[in-house]
């Protein structure tokens, strides 16, 4: 019972943010014209308009019982009169309308599901990027694996069958209790065969009992079926992003001769989703023996149940079509578990997915919030400043220390320092990225900050995005653009503004690392961060792209990560990350400078 009240609530959670969301909307209702509205409004109104539509089609088939009833009879007096007209005023009015719902019900119930989907999406990509979320569920270890499935698949997947589940729940509860209803009355008279006992609803108790226990089979045989499909999404999407990762690091993987290496990881991978795979195929043997054989048994079982009134004279033909028909009805809604178990099974894979994705999210935002912060604030005159700083690894271990570092706007500084001696960790810190540690970083105000890494992103598409990013790409004009590639020793590039690519894969690192001091040279921020940014350039195109940076953006501050000793002439201050008796680095001014 725990287990289901769990289950309820978890879905529940993922139902009610869409129909609480007060977003603003516009809708367009033929003939009547365009509203403006709350996107919760839409949402419930297609919602209540489909389940009338559902309730209307469960009443329609009542009807259609009747008309089996009078028709059947019709059929076993050869009234031929009554047949006719009963097919074409009786059920062909009703078929034709029950067609129409049904066509409508489709539509209205696609519309709120892309709908739906919109703003789950959102919701979730939102989350995931809000505060670096992304980055901060890898740091902190928390990451909910395939974020990309998650978001892309099983959000439209949850809507899904939440919608076909609901309705077909709803559609076998009216449907049950109004055939309830009907069989009950048709079986009044009835007694259990052979003797004089007559018990009120005698079909009624019959069809519930038979339902219950195959009901109760099928969660027993069907069971281990939920967790292995949420193994087998589990397994599929890991294997998936090996592929994917393969492909961005096709290179890399050719260079170092890793294909044999790749061909044994993706067949491990593989293996799992062959070995699980095999044990959903056999647990839905034994499932599918069972549920054929119940279907098989369900289109005699009425008509057996009910054959002895018919010969006994105590129903007509049509009593006995339109009995054996609630029967089948009110069995089949109760049995409504027993087909849908493989469906509620996946749904209730879908629906762990996406709460452990959430619950991944809100751990990570309750971590960063327990972690001692690293206080950022407004710094006096322009300058940036870093005070009491203390940064750890995420498991605690501290590895840099900052009494006091203290940055003037338009001085050029080179933190240099061994390698893991934590200089990007102190950059990260800056950025207000990295979430380990104490401290207080002030910040120059109304001042822009850029930093740019040693292997820069660059998005898929077309190359002026690529550039501008993480500006729209309609952010600078193309003349601007072009001015920024040519200083930044790009110019083969400035004729492929328009062209689509995934250029982190086609550019050498030395190009990309031009392309984002172009970015540089278009944000012209007022803080300039290079941690090792232009590592990948010879030493002579590093100085010339030092030079052009200090002449193309004089008003800038840079403060540079390198390891080469030429950079030092580019910087008129020099810091060196030295290790205490602790072995913490602590960044130290160097006073033998280079000019
Ligand atoms: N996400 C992380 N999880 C655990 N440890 C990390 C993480 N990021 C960095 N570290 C560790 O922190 C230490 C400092 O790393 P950092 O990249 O800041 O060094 P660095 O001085 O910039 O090195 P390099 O000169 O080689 O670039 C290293 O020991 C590194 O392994």
């Amino acid at each position: 019972m725990n287990a289901l009240k769990q289950a309820l609530a978890d879905i529940w959670r993922l139902i009610w943010p869409y129909f609480v969301s007060r977003e603003p909307t516009e809708v367009r209702i033929w003939p009547f014209g365009t509203f403006r509205t709350q996107e919760r409004v839409v949402g419930l109104a297609l919602v209540i308009v489909v389940i009338a539509i559902e309730f209307a089609q469960v009443a329609i088939n009542v009807r259609l019982s009747y008309f089996s009833r009078d028709w059947f009879n019709a059929i076993q007096n050869k009234d031929a009169a009554s047949f006719w007209t009963l097919l074409f005023t009786v059920f062909v009015v009703w078929a034709v309308i029950y067609i129409a719902s049904a066509i409508y019900q489709y539509a209205l119930q696609s519309y709120l599901r892309i709908r739906w989907r919109r703003f789950l999406t959102r919701h979730f990509i939102d989350r995931w990027l809000d505060d670096n979320a992304h980055y901060h569920m890898q740091l902190f270890g928390q990451g909910a694996d395939n974020p990309d499935q998650r978001i892309q698949e099983d959000i439209d997947s949850f809507i899904m069958r939440t919608q076909s589940l609901t309705l077909g729940i709803l559609s076998s509860v009216t449907t049950l209790f109004s055939f309830s209803v009907v069989l009950w009355e048709l079986s009044a008279d009835f007694t259990v065969p052979g003797t004089d006992w007559r018990i009120p609803g005698f079909l009624v108790w019959g069809a519930l009992i038979y339902s219950v226990l195959a009901t109760w089979l099928t969660h027993k045989i069907g069971r281990p079926l939920i967790r292995l499909n949420f193994e087998q999404q589990h397994y599929e999407a890991d294997f998936r992003f090996s592929l994917a990762r393969l492909r961005e690091y096709a290179e890399q993987v050719a260079l170092i001769g890793g294909t044999g290496a790749e061909k044994e990881r993706l067949g491990q991978r593989f293996a799992n989703v062959i070995g699980n795979f095999y044990a959903i195929v056999s647990r839905t043997k034994k499932l599918t023996a069972f549920t054929s054989g119940y279907s098989q048994v369900n289109a005699v079982i009425p008509y057996v149940l009910v054959a002895p009134y018919y010969f006994a004279n105590k129903i007509t033909l049509g009593g006995m079509q339109q009995t054996a028909g609630a029967f089948a009805r009110v069995e089949s809604t109760l049995s409504f578990f027993v087909s849908a178990y493989s469906t509620i099974a996946d749904y209730k894979a879908v629906v762990d997915r996406l709460n452990t994705f959430d619950a991944a999210l809100n751990r990570v935002l309750a971590l960063h919030r327990r972690e001692p912060r690293i206080l950022r604030a407004a710094a006096e005159q322009g300058r940036l400043a870093v005070e009491d700083l203390e940064l750890r690894l995420p498991s605690g271990t501290p590895i840099v220390r900052v009494p006091h570092l203290r940055f003037e706007p338009g001085e050029a500084a080179l933190l240099t320092g061994p390698s893991g001696s934590g200089k990007s960790t102190l950059f990260r810190a800056i950025a207000g990225i990295w979430p380990f540690g104490e401290g207080r970083v002030l910040l120059p105000e109304d001042r822009s900050v850029l930093l740019l890494p040693q292997r820069p992103y660059i998005p898929i598409g077309p190359l002026r995005g690529a550039v501008a990013y993480p500006a729209a790409s309609d952010a600078f004009d193309d003349g601007r653009i072009r001015e920024a590639l040519g200083t930044a020793h790009l110019r083969h590039l400035v004729g492929r503004l328009d062209e689509e690519g995934h250029w982190a894969q086609t550019l050498s690192l030395g190009e990309q690392q031009r392309l984002a001091v172009a970015r540089a040279l278009l944000a012209r921020p007022d803080w300039l961060f290079l941690d090792e940014a232009t590592a990948a350039l010879d030493e002579g195109l590093e100085e010339m792209i030092y030079r052009l940076i200090g002449e193309h953006l004089p008003a800038t501050t840079v403060v540079s990560i390198g390891h080469r000793s030429t950079l030092r002439a580019f910087h008129g201050r020099r810091i060196d990350m030295e290790a205490d008796e602790t072995g913490v680095f602590v960044p130290r001014d160097v006073k033998a400078v280079v000019a």
